[in-house]
């Protein structure tokens, strides 16, 4: 399970990028990490695995402090950045035996997982060649294959999806089902409310650095009527979008 328990994030006097944020993601469940540019999340996610340090509040994940027990946490999160940085000259297949390396994944599940991964996401072809001659969608596979190869409890995915074809990503939403129906946690952040509503089993919405929703969509319908997701998230955080003239491209 992962808690954060009055997460504040400032960056100096002004601004307070996540504003006291309280969230439970249980086990067995996909949770969808929603709100529009600017409102936090990427902010909320790099606390939540390590990446930065909270100026108050705390991250638990299965019961333990990050900033406590980093070491004995991160071996137990797969995380995917939302812009991958991948040391770009080496080959794909030495990057994954270096996270391996990292990880210390025993050479047998390294070779099975690692194999199964890379014909998942067909990307047997490319992953003797060095990175830098990958397309964007490519390195996203390898940094997907890499956060997951030490099977990691808890995925926690920054914008997994954007960049992925279509085959790719049916691929990663049937993996996340699959994880998380096995009793795992996953997190991830979308813009995309066509697959929130999918395959998400409870949402939360951020804007501006504080939660505006957290529940099931059912229970935001409950809530505020029988609308789409888009609908919803667009009342929920107040968007001027309805206001906005198109006139002009008639
Ligand atoms: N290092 C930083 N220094 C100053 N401000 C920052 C820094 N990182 C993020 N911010 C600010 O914090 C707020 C939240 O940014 P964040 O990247 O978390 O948003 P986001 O929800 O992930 O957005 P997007 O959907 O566009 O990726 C924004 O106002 C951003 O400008």
């Amino acid at each position: 399970m992962i808690e954060l328990i009055n997460l504040t994030k400032r960056f100096g006097e002004d601004i307070v990028a996540v504003n006291n944020v309280n969230l439970q993601v249980k086990e067995g469940k996909i949770f969808g990490f929603l709100g529009p540019n600017g409102a936090g999340k990427t902010t909320t996610i790099n606390m939540m695995v390590g990446l930065s340090i909270p100026t108050s509040g705390k991250v638990i994940i299965d019961g333990l402090d990050i900033e406590k027990y980093p070491v004995q946490v991160k071996k137990n999160i797969g995380f995917v950045p939302d812009e991958p940085l991948i040391f770009e000259k080496i080959t794909g297949i030495v990057y994954l035996n270096f996270i391996c390396d990292v990880f210390e994944v025993p050479l047998e599940d390294r070779k099975r997982r690692g194999s199964w991964l890379i014909k998942m996401f067909k990307l047997e072809k490319a992953i003797n060649d060095p990175i830098l001659t990958y397309s964007h969608g490519m390195k996203q596979k390898l940094a997907l294959i890499a956060a997951l190869i030490h099977e990691p409890k808890n995925w926690i995915l920054d914008e997994p999806i954007v960049g992925l074809d279509p085959e790719s990503a049916f691929i990663l939403k049937n993996l996340m089902k699959k994880h998380a129906s096995n009793g795992n946690t996953v997190f991830f952040s979308t813009h995309i409310m066509e697959i929130a509503e999918k395959i998400c089993d409870e949402i939360a919405i951020i804007d501006k650095g504080s939660i505006v929703f957290q529940g099931t969509i059912e229970e935001l319908r409950q809530l505020r009527g029988n609308k789409s997701l888009e609908q919803l998230f667009l009342e929920v955080t107040k968007s001027e979008s309805k206001k906005v003239d198109f006139s002009y491209l008639d």
